[in-house]
């Protein structure tokens, strides 16, 4: 028996132990401990950022790895509570479905030996598998659990997959460590990025900016403010605290000057070569923290950095291509005025950063932007979401009532995001908002003065909503002082240039080069889901390839059914395009090799997708030593 096997069998002894001494019975059922509905809205507005950043890190993998299979990937607080789930519940025992709702504690006091409540009773990551489990009724399935820290190290949650047990194991585990790596990464970047510089490094020049690499933050004085755990592990030290110089090897001065571009190596502490690379603050630096509070007001400063919520401005966003730089020059021309604006584009188009950067882009650049997708509120919840409620208002209202978006939004921007489906009364509550300037909460008779500038989103034309009365003509006359047209991905014609800057917001240190293959079939791609779309593409493309350069075989397979998906629009399909474009077929020809991978030797959709005969793909694999 190996070290790694003992010591896996001593943890799950040790939880057996301690669901003894709670007194489980392994033959009982799970009990179902759910938090009440005040402590549960508590619970999720406490881990708000940890789901959102969850969300953005666990949604490519289920979306593109498991969603074939029988798994459900949870989050748990760090008292055990369920916070969210993914994926397909399809494995579940019928009479344990109430376990995976939301609020529900995982803690082993009530659930017995579980992948969650024992990776948050040890802090590290564990498996479990079906006969490992306490209770005889959760022996159905395995799950893989890992706890995870936030920037000040300590543990906020714990993410895990659960499956039928026909998932491999090590596999399973092997992901869940490396989402949750992303999410204390992207939890450190959020709080520090801004202002502080980051050192992302690792022991090869090669993976140096994987997934796995160390990173590290300091700030001006050189003191390091945060570290992930892999960077304690390959420097041998906790890091926080010490000096960069200390660890490195190289002053302060000569680090902070080093160019962004190139890799550098140092020896320091830790005795090992090490490689890396350093990003600057994305603005001025905050001096070094005088007392241990000054980190704790870093802290509570509003965490731009991650992808979705940067602080861009309109002109940030032009990256070349006409239509873009169409609706750019005429937002600019307007930022600094209370015109409204109606954003109309497809879904995934952008239209909440292109709002945003219209945001950052104006004099209300330092007041809330506040965005509320109205699509996704219960109908009878958005009048009071919008214009809030004082308590006891309604049944179920929040017990200390609420302030409301609209209010929330008060000196700077607020985005009404698929304002077509806001139903009829409150477009009527909203008008006379607009034209008093005040607005009044549910149940109360109080109004307070309201200044903010409203821009709408949408992704089909208000006009015609307009014509089937689905939506007030006095309305749509004020909020649209302007319409500004967002193409479609398929539509632009920057599309190389947007994947470059999306890649360097997706990685931490250089982003990895792209082959040219892949850059051509982005191009000739229909991307349904617009932008978002490609986030999701890139993002498994940076998974897949460790940090190297991203190949075909690095992309998800949806990519590539969209691709033979005929495209409804009437200009030429994709593959029209290529048999048209002789120095295409040619790179066809010399991406065969990446093509047998990606298609996992599919001769007949390798001919599909690059437009040559079965028989000359043959011949050609034949003549490479392929087939
Ligand atoms: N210029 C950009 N730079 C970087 N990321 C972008 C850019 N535009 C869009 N994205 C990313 O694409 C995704 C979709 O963008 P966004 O939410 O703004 O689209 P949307 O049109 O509002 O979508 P929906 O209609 O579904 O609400 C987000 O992850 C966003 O961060």
């Amino acid at each position: 028996m190996s070290d790694l096997t003992q010591s896996h069998n001593e943890v799950i002894e040790a939880s057996w132990k301690r669901c003894r001494s709670f007194g489980l019975n392994p033959k009982s059922a799970p009990a179902i401990i759910r938090l009440n509905k005040g402590d549960w809205e508590d619970a999720q507005g406490k881990s708000r950022d940890l789901i959102v950043t969850t969300q953005e890190q666990v949604l490519p993998y289920y979306e593109n790895i498991l969603v074939n299979s029988n798994s459900l990937v949870l989050l748990a607080d760090s008292s055990g509570n369920l916070l969210s789930r993914w994926g397909r519940p399809g494995f579940i025992n019928q009479m344990e479905s109430h376990l995976f709702e939301q609020g529900t504690s995982w803690l082993e006091r009530f659930n017995g030996t579980n992948a969650v409540g024992t990776a948050l009773q040890t802090g590290e990551s564990v498996v479990v598998g079906r006969d490992e489990h306490y209770l005889i009724a959760n022996r159905y399935m395995t799950a893989s659990a890992a706890p995870i820290f936030n920037s000040e190290r300590e543990l906020v949650g714990v993410l895990n997959i659960s499956s039928d047990a026909y998932l491999p194991t090590s596999h399973v585990n092997g992901m869940v460590k490396v989402m949750t790596q992303s999410v204390e990464n992207q939890l450190i970047m959020a709080t520090y990025r801004q202002h502080y510089y980051t050192l992302v490094f690792n022991n090869s020049e090669d993976n140096h900016t994987s997934q796995w690499a160390g990173l590290l933050v300091f700030n001006d004085a050189g003191e390091i403010v945060a570290a992930n755990r892999r960077a304690d592990l390959l420097v041998g030290h906790v890091l926080k605290g010490l000096n960069i110089e200390m660890v490195t090897g190289i002053t302060t001065l000569k680090l902070s000057a080093h160019p962004e571009n190139q890799t550098l190596s140092f020896l320091g502490i830790s005795n090992y070569r090490l490689f890396g690379t350093l990003k600057r603050p994305l603005t001025n630096m905050i001096r070094a923290p005088q007392s241990p509070l000054s980190s704790v007001k870093i802290k509570s400063e509003p965490k731009p950095t991650k992808i979705a919520s940067g602080e861009r401005q309109l002109s940030d966003l032009d990256l070349g291509d006409m239509k873009m730089q169409k609706a750019i020059k005429r937002a600019a021309s307007v930022a600094n005025s209370d015109i409204p604006l109606v954003i109309q584009g497809e879904t995934g188009a952008g239209k909440e950063v292109f709002a945003k950067a219209v945001h950052a882009s104006s004099d209300r650049a330092d007041k809330k932007f506040v965005a509320v997708n109205c699509a996704a509120i219960p109908t009878e919840l958005v009048e009071s979401e919008l214009f809030g409620y004082v308590k006891g208002a309604f049944t179920g209202a929040n017990n200390k009532g609420s302030m409301g978006y609209i209010r929330q939004a008060d000196g700077g921007t607020l985005l009404l995001d698929e304002i077509g489906d806001m139903p009829l009364h409150v477009q009527a509550r909203l008008l006379r908002v607009l034209q008093e300037k005040a607005v009044t909460p549910l149940g109360s008779t109080e109004s307070y003065p309201v200044d903010f500038r409203v821009i709408s989103a949408t992704h089909q034309p208000l006009r015609e909503a307009v014509f089937k009365k689905q939506f007030r003509d006095d309305l749509y006359y004020r909020i649209n002082g302007l319409t500004l047209f967002l193409p479609s991905l398929s539509e632009r014609s920057d599309i190389n240039a947007l994947v470059i800057h999306l890649l360097d917001g997706l990685t931490v240190g250089d982003s990895p080069p792209i082959s040219n293959e892949v850059l051509r079939l982005f191009e000739q791609h229909p991307w349904p889901g617009n932008i978002r779309q490609l986030v999701n593409t890139l993002r498994v493309a940076l998974a897949l390839s460790g940090g190297s350069m991203i190949h075909l075989h690095h992309l998800p397979d949806d990519f590539f059914l969209d691709l033979e998906t005929p495209s409804e629009k009437p200009e030429a399909t994709p593959h029209e395009q290529i048999e048209m474009t002789p120095s295409l077929v040619v790179s066809w020809r010399e991406s065969l090799p990446e093509l047998y991978s990606a298609t996992e030797g599919n001769i007949t959709r390798i001919a599909e997708l690059s437009g040559v005969s079965r028989n000359t793909i043959y011949k050609r694999l034949r003549e490479l030593g392929i087939k």
